[in-house]
């Protein structure tokens, strides 16, 4: 496979909530010559946990899916799922499974965080996001407060990306994109924030060392994957941020992701500090910002709603006028962690395919009333949509979004983005070039343009309407 390769082979890992994918590409052109899948479990009862060694073996798994390819690259970078809280021991080895960024049992922990140093507009003005219960500093508190024996146990915390990047290299680093989730990185000094640190009782030693974009983490070191001893490890990032790099964005181009979490982001060159909580304001990889407003209910979510309802996914049908708040994970956009699924209107003539159909509506308008607040300045008029994620594969994701945003959609013909946005940061690394140029030389944007619909705002009124009527319900 390599022989065939124009350039050199560079691999890109995406480890996301459900699974690990590889894809091993040529650096020069872009063109993908291998790539894996391997599943990962979720469990924690009332809670959303993993154990970290399981993605490891993951990684191992989707390797060998490679073949031959993944013995040949010269340069690798693994993004993952954000926010987790990964505790390993003096050791190494893992404490307990991770909290995953969609566990919200760190709820009153979050508010107790943001009242005790100052307040929503302090943390946002500091840290560029009102820390929620997804942030890695609201599961710590838990934690600490929750299982004090694993937490003294605690040695070293890692999210989940820098503790794959630490397995492959020795290296305890992970990059501003990811750290920008944490809750104790200050993106408005660059910089761990040692009186948050101090505030919550994490040593700074414990956390890996922050590299500048474009800096190397490391080489790979460890014998027991499919991959050349000495091959170059780039710093990784958060998912999302490996997406942008992946699709070569530039400032103000809005992309909408539907996978297990619902996202919609831009680059920015403002740092954002949203008080609202509604806008999380991560630093992307390369030294912009990356503004972003994620639900925890999307494509899970209403598979749920397909499964209940013994319908294939694709089998919904317009008209009725059913409301459906798929919230079944509480919700953090609306920001809703009690919250749990709500129907409304239910008539004698609704169809099962409407019920559906109201169900991508729920999850879509969750994400797109967000979307005005994530646009800033540097929000390029009339740019199209760009569709991303499992969810972009399907029609009646990507006609629910074009009916509720009312703008054109550009569904993206490559379909791993966050594997393929690690890949141009390990191309680029290789090869001394800024990866979201990497990506664009590759061409990875390019896709299918869907037209403007008119916007469906009668669906949208009463989706707005049912949201705010039933604010008591959905706060338990
Ligand atoms: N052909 C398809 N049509 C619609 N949805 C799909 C299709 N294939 C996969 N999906 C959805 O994609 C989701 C996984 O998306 P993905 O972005 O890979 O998730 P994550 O990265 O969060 O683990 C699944 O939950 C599934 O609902
Ligand atoms: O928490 C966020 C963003 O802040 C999520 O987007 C996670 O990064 C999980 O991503 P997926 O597994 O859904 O890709």
């Amino acid at each position: 496979m390599g022989a065939q390769a124009a350039g050199p082979l560079v691999l890109g890992v995406d480890s996301s909530t459900q699974s690990t994918k590889t894809l091993v590409v040529d650096a020069e052109t872009g063109v993908v010559v291998a790539r894996g899948q391997a599943p990962h479990t979720v469990g924690g009862g009332p809670g959303k946990e993993s154990d970290p060694r399981q993605w490891w073996e993951a990684l191992g798994e989707a390797l060998a899916q490679c073949g031959d390819a993944a013995r040949q690259v010269s340069a690798v970078s693994v993004a993952g799922q954000q926010h987790g809280l990964v505790t390993l021991d003096a050791a190494g080895e893992p404490v307990r499974p991770a909290l995953l960024w969609n566990d919200v049992r760190a709820a009153g922990h979050s508010e107790r965080l943001i009242a005790e140093r100052g307040g929503a507009r302090a943390w946002a003005d500091r840290v560029g996001s009102v820390p929620g219960p997804a942030f890695t500093v609201a599961k710590w508190a838990w934690l600490r407060e929750t299982e004090p024996a694993a937490a003294a146990a605690t040695a070293a915390v890692r999210l989940p990306h820098d503790y794959l990047t630490g397995r492959l290299t020795g290296e305890a680093v992970t990059d501003r994109g990811d750290a920008s989730g944490t809750g104790w990185w200050a993106s408005a000094t660059g910089a761990y924030d040692t009186e948050i640190l101090a505030h919550v009782g994490l040593p700074p030693e414990a956390l890996p060392r922050v590299a500048q974009p474009g800096e190397a983490a490391g080489t790979v070191h460890a014998g027991e994957l499919p991959l050349p001893r000495g091959a170059l490890v780039a710093a990784g990032t958060g998912d999302n941020m490996a997406a942008a790099l992946g699709l070569g964005l530039r400032p103000g181009q809005p992309v909408l992701s539907l996978g297990t979490s619902g996202t919609v982001y831009a680059v920015s060159t403002h740092r954002p500090a949203d008080p609202t909580g509604t806008v999380a304001g991560f630093a992307d990889a390369r030294g912009d910002w990356l503004p972003l407003a994620c639900t925890l209910n999307c494509t899970l979510a209403v598979d749920r709603v397909a499964a209940l309802l013994g319908r294939d996914r694709e089998a919904v049908e317009a008209g009725g006028e059913v409301v459906v708040l798929p919230f079944l994970d509480g919700e953090r956009t609306p920001n809703l962690p009690g919250a749990s699924g709500l129907v409304h209107g239910l008539r004698h003539d609704t169809t099962a395919g409407q019920l559906l159909q109201a169900a991508y509506d729920g999850a879509v308008f969750a994400l797109l009333r967000a979307l005005e607040q994530v646009l800033d300045a540097d929000a390029a008029a009339g740019a199209p949509l760009l569709l991303i994620g499992g969810g972009a594969k399907g029609r009646a994701w990507r006609e629910t979004v074009r009916r509720l945003s009312g703008r054109p959609v550009v569904v993206p013909a490559a379909q791993e983005l966050v594997a393929l946005g690690a890949a141009a940061q390990a191309a680029g690394l290789l090869l001394g070039e800024d990866p979201a140029a990497v990506a664009r030389r590759w061409g990875t944007a390019r896709g299918t343009e869907y037209e403007a619909r008119p916007r469906d705002d009668a669906a949208l009124d009463r989706l707005t309407t049912t949201l705010t009527d039933a604010d008591t319900l959905l706060r338990h």
